[in-house]
C-alpha cells in the first residue's frame, strides 16, 4: 500500500494544461491535461504510446509544443535549478544517466548540485552504498558494472537527492530478482510521490492511481484497481491475436 503521507507536507501538484509534444510535425503526445497530487502514480500503455515521452515533458527535459507543465507553479524546462530538490528521473537505459568514471563520483555529482559540500556529499554517498550493501562499490569504475548494476547505481544515484517527486522509467527492468524484491520494498516505503512507468500491472498494486497512454492520448485515468482491470482486458485481447493490426507504425 501507499504510505500515509499525512504526517509530511503536500507534495507540490505537477500540472499539464492541453500538453502536447510533436516531432517534426508528428505528434507524440496530445491533449493532455492532467492535475498529478497522488503519492503514487502509474503510467502505462503499449510500446511507443508516448509513456517515456510524457516522463520527460513532466521533468521539464522537453518542453511541451503546445500547452503548459507546470510543477509547483513552475517551468521545469526553464527552472532547472528549482527542479532539482523537486524531481528526480530514473531512465529507462543507464547509459543515457551515467557521466562520471566511477560509483562513488556518479552518486556524489547529483549532491554537488544541490549545493551539498564536498565532505557531505561524500558521507552521503558512503551511508547510502552501506545502506543498501553495496560499499564495495564505491571505488568501482562504471564499466566494471553490469547493465543492471549500472541501472541499480542510476536508482541510488536519485534516492541521494531525494527529490520530491521520482520519476522511474520501468526501474524493475534488468535487475535480478532480490534486487528487484529490495527495490519494490524500498520505494514502497519512501515518503516521496513516485511516478512509475510500467508493462507489468503487478508492479502498481497499491497505487492510488493509473494513467492509460494510447497513441500519445489519454485512454483512460483513474483510481489504479479499475484502470488496471481494463487495461489488462485489452491486453489479453490484443496478445490473444497473432499479430498487431491496429497501431500506425
Ligand atoms: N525524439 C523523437 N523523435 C522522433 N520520434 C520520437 C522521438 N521520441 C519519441 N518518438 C516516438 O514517439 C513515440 C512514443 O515514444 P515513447 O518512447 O514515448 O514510447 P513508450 O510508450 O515509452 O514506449 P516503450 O514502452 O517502448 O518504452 C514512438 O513512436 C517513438 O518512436
Amino acid at each position: 500500500m501507499a504510505p500515509k503521507l499525512a504526517h509530511t507536507p503536500p507534495i507540490p501538484a505537477i500540472t499539464l494544461e492541453n500538453a502536447g509534444y510533436s516531432v517534426a510535425g508528428r505528434a507524440i503526445l496530445a491533449d493532455l491535461t492532467l492535475t498529478l497530487t497522488e503519492a503514487r502514480i502509474g503510467i502505462v500503455g503499449r510500446n511507443g504510446s508516448g509513456k517515456t515521452s510524457l516522463l520527460r515533458l513532466l521533468s521539464g527535459l522537453v518542453p511541451p509544443t503546445t500547452g503548459a507543465v507546470r510543477v509547483d507553479g513552475l517551468d521545469p524546462a526553464r527552472d532547472r535549478k528549482a527542479m532539482l530538490h523537486r524531481l528526480g528521473i530514473l531512465f529507462q537505459n543507464p547509459d543515457h544517466q551515467i557521466i562520471f568514471p566511477t560509483v562513488a563520483e556518479e552518486l556524489a555529482f547529483g549532491l554537488h548540485q544541490q549545493g551539498q559540500t564536498k565532505a557531505a556529499a561524500s558521507a552521503a554517498v558512503r551511508a547510502l552504498l552501506a545502506q543498501h550493501g553495496r560499499s564495495h562499490w564505491h571505488d568501482r569504475p562504471v564499466s566494471a558494472l553490469s547493465q543492471g548494476q549500472r541501472h541499480f547505481l542510476c536508482l541510488l544515484s536519485v534516492l541521494a537527492m531525494a527529490p520530491q517527486t521520482i520519476l522511474l522509467d520501468e526501474p524493475f527492468a534488468g535487475l535480478d530478482l532480490p534486487t528487484q524484491i529490495r527495490l519494490t520494498r524500498a520505494l514502497a516505503a519512501l515518503p516521496q510521490r513516485l511516478i512509475l512507468i510500467t508493462h507489468d500491472p503487478v508492479a502498481l498494486a497499491g497505487y492510488d492511481r493509473v494513467i492509460w497512454l494510447d497513441g500519445g492520448r489519454l485512454r483512460a485515468d483513474g483510481a489504479a484497481g479499475a484502470v488496471l482491470t481494463t487495461f489488462t482486458a485489452a491486453m489479453d485481447t490484443l496478445g490473444a491475436a497473432d499479430a498487431d493490426t491496429d497501431l500506425p507504425d
